[in-house]
């Protein structure tokens, strides 16, 4: 469903939209009434399934007609051809090879296209025999493919989770549920409209169903129209509160949702919703899903999307995971090892109980490196047990997923005893060997299966077809039946060479070969110069003429081929019985596999997350619930890595401490209630510093890596990872805000400075006391007393009313000037050396206020030219100059922000807006322009030009 059908909903009354529906299935019907019978069936499929692509089944090819043979040809570079007449006009059709077609859902998928899969449902020639030559064979479409219904591997990305979601509100409250069908994780919460647009750029899903009524409220409409091709409006009846509950209990076999925590009837309908629709899109098939699992809405840090994006957290700015947080962290061997993490990375936690288990679990590997590194060898190469479950539950998985499941199933045992001899073959670094609650409490998952790994390891051969048609994955000694038709198979192959030795001797030519292929069967081939003879003979039959051979056949052959196809058919239905066999013998072990594959996956984050503190040298955070934000030799984790692995300067490590002194349950060092996650051998880091730094230094000291490396740490912090830094002890920040960097949305036709403006205005409107806050040149994008006035009003707001924890980089350095008057305020700047002239940046933090931008001696580095630069110099030393007593101190006097500064205490709206002294703006620029004239490098001509236009600037 695209956006433009989204949107084009928004502003409709849904009696419009019935009517439009209404119109159109009338006309359809009537195209039905005049079309031939096959046409008459692929009109009435299209007509029930509305905003579908039709992949049509036609023997070996899916083909799609009219508009969708356009659309298609166009995203898939297809040809575009024609197939018959429908009312007099040519039919426009496309198709591709059912063979194929995994490729070119892929990519229809990925534009954003829905694809409606119709089959032939009876077999060709039965429906001929039974309803005659001409009759039509009967189709249905067995699933719709949406971008979030899909487990194939080709189509899936392995290390991304794939997350459909729909969105319900009821009672006047919002619900989000959200399942994986790739994996069968399945989770709902309650979410507040303010919220919405954060909650979903953390759960990123690839499809939003939504109902169409909600879609047609103004505040909601366009907002969600925003996701574009994800979404899919469906009727307002599926998310009817009462009938969705009972979905969902009927799915589970429950009598009340109170077993899953589900509290409103929104979080149910949101529920049941999505239930449906997965059962509508697979047509009545669910696949096995786990219960739903509540979370609650403040169990996670807040991260808006403009926050998420300008951290980089999972992919940077250009969409690459490479150069992201996530792609420095991602150490981990499998696929669902890889989602997890990337999960944990986009929803911190805010309970420190919580992260200090997984903190826990990552301590006690990166002490014991052997069992760290014994694990990953056994995770490495680990099939993905959920991906190949969830493919056998919806009945599109093969004999190699079954074989996955055994073969994973197997290595967890393995897994397991490695975990469980602990402490008797290790020196036990923590002491007594005894695993963590988040390793242990995965343990029984693990266990438990080996009877039926086992059973799937000897049933199949050790590399199985994918596909189950094909045959020849059950491996010998399984079934003594298959066994033995199996041998007949073989015998008989084995006779068939017997024939062909026996016919070369009978008709003395030594080429003649016994062949085979899909339109003859079996066949006997000479070459043309031997076809006559064994035409004169007549025992052998012939069947054809080529250019190059003649081909015969005999009675005995034909009646070898015979017995061969039924032993091969025997063979094949005989190991689909026991495919069959097997995969219900998985399904009802599901809930078990599943939850060892979620073992699997905590324990490959969490010795992914060891080996990357052994390697980087990150140590243990200390997370409590206090205000403290205290970072000793921190560490911007990605810039490290760029900076080391470029054979450039080490990276230097900053402190920042923004200790609570003043905000609610503010003191400094008081541990509160979460001493049990702080680490073992921490010693509390200093507190009680001011809660906002302002940040002044020259371009590229490193002013917007520090920004970042504490928002970074942060994040690492709390999603139960060890941090770049000496030391770090952090009171859980409960939403992170960030501001860092400059884009434009012209998509939403926003400019570069109201996108600055929009994102300020939701950190000033949402930032609390236990939010921490990066603002990176706020007002850099407008005129510079504009910029000035607001940047400083902004301080104050978060100083005065936020109260939050904050880092605010600037470029303008009168704002120290605040540091006199606001308690919490304290400057830093970035120190650097002036050396013969030259600026060496030493990104160092140290306390005080900088003087200078040096912004021209970075021109100078970037390649400007000389001339330039010369003239800028000219230009900054007459306004430096002019400072004292000049027409620009005057123009400065005069301004608001000025007067405020020196009337701290009046309120602003009090103060008069003077006009500005337009004379003083003038004069100081004709100045500015004099200066920078250097008179030899001026011809003549030139020379002249400037005065005419001197003087016409200067009204003469
Ligand atoms: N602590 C550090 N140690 C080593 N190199 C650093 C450090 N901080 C920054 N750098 C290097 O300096 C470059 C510039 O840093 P950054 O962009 O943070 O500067 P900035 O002060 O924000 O500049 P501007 O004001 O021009 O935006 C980085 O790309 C990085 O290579």
């Amino acid at each position: 469903m695209t956006r433009a059908r989204a949107r084009g909903r928004d502003d409709r009354p849904d009696d419009d939209a019935a009517s439009t529906a209404d119109a159109a299935s009338a006309a359809t019907d009537a195209a039905i009434a005049g079309a031939t019978p096959m046409m008459a069936q692929y009109l009435a499929v299209k007509r029930d399934h509305p905003g579908c692509l039709l992949f049509y089944r036609m023997g070996d090819f899916y083909e799609m007609f009219f508009d969708d043979a356009v659309l298609a040809a166009r995203t898939l570079d297809i040809t575009l051809t024609r197939r018959g007449q429908h009312k007099g006009e040519d039919i426009p059709m496309a198709g591709v090879p059912v063979h194929a077609a995994e490729h070119y859902l892929s990519r229809l998928i990925r534009a954003g296209h829905r694809v409606a899969i119709c089959e032939q449902v009876e077999d060709p020639t039965e429906a001929r025999r039974q309803r005659g030559y001409k009759a039509l064979v009967r189709r249905e479409v067995v699933r719709v493919v949406t971008p979030g219904t899909i487990v194939e591997d080709t189509l899936l990305d392995a290390r991304r989770s794939n997350n459909l979601a729909a969105l319900a509100r009821a009672d006047g409250r919002l619900a989000l549920a959200w399942v994986d069908i790739s994996t069968g994780e399945f989770a709902v919460t309650g979410v507040d409209a303010s919220a919405l647009t954060a909650e979903l750029a953390r759960l990123d899903p690839c499809e939003l169903v939504v109902s169409d009524r909600l879609l047609a409220r103004p505040e909601f409409g366009p907002l969600l129209g925003e996701l574009g091709p994800a979404l899919t409006p469906q009727p307002a009846a599926l998310f009817d509160p009462a009938a969705a509950g009972r979905r969902v209990m009927e799915h589970y076999g429950v009598g009340a949702l109170d077993a899953f925590g589900i509290e409103s009837r929104a979080e149910a309908a949101a529920c049941g919703a999505l239930i449906d629709y997965v059962s509508l899109t697979q047509k009545g098939r669910v696949p096995h899903l786990a219960a739903p699992h509540r979370q609650a809405a403040d169990t996670v840090m807040a991260i808006d999307p403009a926050t998420r994006r300008s951290l980089e957290l999972v992919q940077t700015m250009a969409g690459e995971r490479r150069g992201s947080l996530l792609g420095l962290m991602d150490l981990t061997v499998t696929g669902a090892g890889a989602r997890l993490l990337a999960r944990r990375l986009g929803a911190p936690l805010t309970d420190p109980a919580a992260i200090g288990r997984r903190l826990d679990a990552v301590d006690h590997l990166l002490a014991d490196e052997d069992l760290c590194a014994d694990l990953r060898r056994l995770l490495d190469g680990m099939p993905d047990l959920e991906r190949a479950l969830q493919r056998l539950s919806l009945n599109r998985g093969g004999p190699r997923d079954l074989r996955a499941i055994g073969d994973g199933l197997h290595q967890a045992g393995l897994i397991r005893d490695r975990l469980t001899r602990l402490g008797a073959s290790d020196p036990a670094p923590l002491g007594d060997g005894i695993l963590p609650a988040e390793l242990a409490d995965g343990l029984p998952a693990l266990g438990h299966h080996g009877a039926l790994a086992h059973r799937l390891r000897t049933a199949l051969v050790a590399e199985p077809p994918l596909l189950a048609r094909d045959g020849g994955f059950i491996a010998r000694h399984f079934d003594v039946a298959l066994d033995e038709v199996k041998s007949l198979a073989t015998e008989g192959r084995r006779h068939i060479a017997a024939l062909e030795g026996a016919h070369r001797r009978d008709t003395g030519i030594s080429s003649l070969k016994v062949r085979h292929n899909n339109v003859l069967g079996f066949f006997i081939e000479v070459t043309p110069a031997h076809g006559d003879k064994l035409v004169q003979d007549t025992r052998f039959i012939h069947r054809q003429t080529l250019a190059n051979a003649v081909r015969f056949t005999t009675v005995e052959l034909g009646e070898l081929e015979t017995r061969l196809t039924r032993a091969a058919d025997q063979a094949l239905a005989a190991e689909l019985e026991a495919f069959e066999g097997l995969i219900a013998e998985v399904m009802a072990a599901a809930d078990g596999i599943a939850a060892c594959a979620g073992s699997l996956a905590v324990l490959d984050v969490s010795a992914a997350l060891a080996e990357l503190a052994r390697g980087r040298n990150y140590v243990r955070p200390q997370i409590d619930d206090s205000l403290n934000f205290a970072i000793e030799g921190g560490r911007h984790p990605v810039v490290e890595a760029f900076v080391e692995a470029n054979g450039g300067t080490r990276f230097v490590a900053n402190d920042c401490d923004l200790g609570g002194n003043g905000g609610p349950g503010g003191d400094g060092d008081a541990p509160g209630a979460a001493d049990a996650a702080i680490a073992p051998d921490a010693a509390p880091v200093a507190g009680g510093r001011p809660g906002l730094w302002l940040l002044t230094g020259p371009n590229m000291a490193g002013k917007s890596t520090f920004l970042r490396q504490n928002a970074l740490i942060a994040v690492m912090a709390q999603a139960g990872s060890f941090v770049p830094a000496a030391r770090a002890r952090i009171g859980v920040v409960d939403r992170l805000f960030s501001r860092v960097g400059a884009a434009d949305d012209l998509a939403r036709g926003r400019s570069t400075f109201m996108v600055e403006m929009v994102e300020t205005a939701t950190i000033l409107n949402h930032a609390g006391p236990r939010a921490l806050v990066i603002l990176d040149e706020i007002g850099r994008g407008t005129s510079t007393w504009d910029g000035l006035s607001i940047a400083w009003a902004v301080v104050e707001h978060l100083h005065d009313v936020n109260r939050c924890r904050g880092l605010f980089a600037t470029h303008y350095h009168e704002l120290t000037a605040l540091a006199a008057r606001l308690d919490r305020l304290s400057c830093h700047t970035m120190r650097i050396k002036e050396w013969q002239g030259d600026v060496v940046f030493l990104h160092e933090v140290a306390a005080g206020a900088a003087d200078r931008s040096y912004g021209i001696h970075v021109a100078r580095l970037a390649g400007l030219p000389k001339r330039v630069i010369r003239r800028a110099e000219a230009v900054l030393g007459q306004i430096e100059r002019g400072e004292a007593g000049s027409p620009a101190a005057k123009l400065a006097d005069d301004l608001p922000l000025f007067a405020s500064l020196r009337l701290p205490d009046a309120p602003a709206a009090a103060q008069p807006d003077p006009e500005p002294d337009t004379e003083a703006v003038a004069a100081l620029a004709l100045k500015a322009r004099l200066a920078a004239i250097d008179p030899d490098d001026l011809t003549p001509r030139a020379a002249l030009d400037l005065l005419y236009d001197l003087l016409r600037d200067a009204g003469g």
